[in-house]
């Protein structure tokens, strides 16, 4: 497979998570958007909640209206939200699972349980022109389901990984790369998602056959110091880096595989 370079997906939850702090029109995750994108950013994620705590309709609609790279645009398996992403038509739609009472997104999407209804959501959005992708854990049951449910992209869970310390993240890792592995194998695009930063993008980038990572609360954290752009320069720079080294592994791998 040609590597190509990694792609980041910028999410701006969290700039609107600040104006609906106090129910002012700033800032304005439409702007910060914008500012992403001239920074490099390859596209812009949004998650449109049920309970609209952060990204509000009006966000999406202006948006989508605005935006250069593409919209990828986070949403539960409703009708309300499938309705939404049919009239407003984002390149991509990332399936999520909710529920009001997490601080964040918790586990992947259990398509293995939500089989019928999650084929129906692929079908009607790929038929109203998004490409959909399915937010799971990187467990090898789950993508195997992905695949059947006809969704042509994975983004895989990160959290574990992203929470885990010492021997447990090394584990988590190791997860990560054989679900990448044999998500690719199925001809899957294998995205990457969730509590990643500057101090763990490398290793996730560095996995072989990521094609992008979606990444908000991190950079929006580190944008509140730097400013957005920087923020963003910085986290596709480490990316970059991380990809390089993955790259180089495989290289000497095959070297070493092939001089015996
Ligand atoms: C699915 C995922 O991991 C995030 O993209 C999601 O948006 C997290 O939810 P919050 O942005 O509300 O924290
Ligand atoms: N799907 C992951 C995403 O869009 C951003 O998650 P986070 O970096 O805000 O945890």
């Amino acid at each position: 497979m040609i590597a190509t370079r990694i792609q980041l997906g910028v999410n701006i939850d969290h700039v609107a998570t600040l104006r609906q702090a106090r129910g002012t029109r700033y800032p304005d995750p439409v702007q910060a958007a914008l500012l992403a994108e001239e920074a490099g950013a390859d596209g812009i994620t949004l998650h449109l909640r049920e309970d609209r705590r952060h990204i509000q309709e009006r966000d999406v609609e202006l948006i989508a209206a605005v935006l250069n790279t593409r919209m990828n645009l986070e949403m539960a398996v409703t009708e309300e939200m499938i309705a939404l992403a049919e009239r407003v038509r984002p390149a991509d739609v990332c399936l999520v699972p909710e529920k009001r009472e997490e601080l964040t997104t918790e586990g992947g999407l259990d398509v293995i349980a939500g089989r019928e209804a999650i084929a129906e959501a692929c079908r009607r959005l790929a038929a109203a022109g998004s490409r959909v992708s399915l937010f799971i854990d990187p467990e090898p049951a789950q993508i195997q389901a992905a695949f059947e449910a006809g969704a042509p992209v994975v983004e895989l869970h990160t959290g574990a990984f992203a929470e885990a310390t010492g021997s447990d993240q090394d584990v988590e890792y190791e997860r990560l790369a054989a679900a990448a592995e044999f998500a690719a194998e199925l001809g899957l695009v294998v995205n990457a998602g969730h509590g990643l930063h500057y101090h763990n993008v490398e290793a996730v980038a560095a996995i072989p056959g990521l094609h992008e990572l979606n990444i908000g609360h991190g950079i929006i954290a580190r944008a509140l110091f730097v400013g957005l752009k920087e923020a963003v320069v910085e986290m596709k720079r480490l990316m970059i880096a991380g990809q390089e080294s993955g790259l180089l592994a495989q290289i000497e791998t095959f070297d070493h595989d092939h001089d015996h």
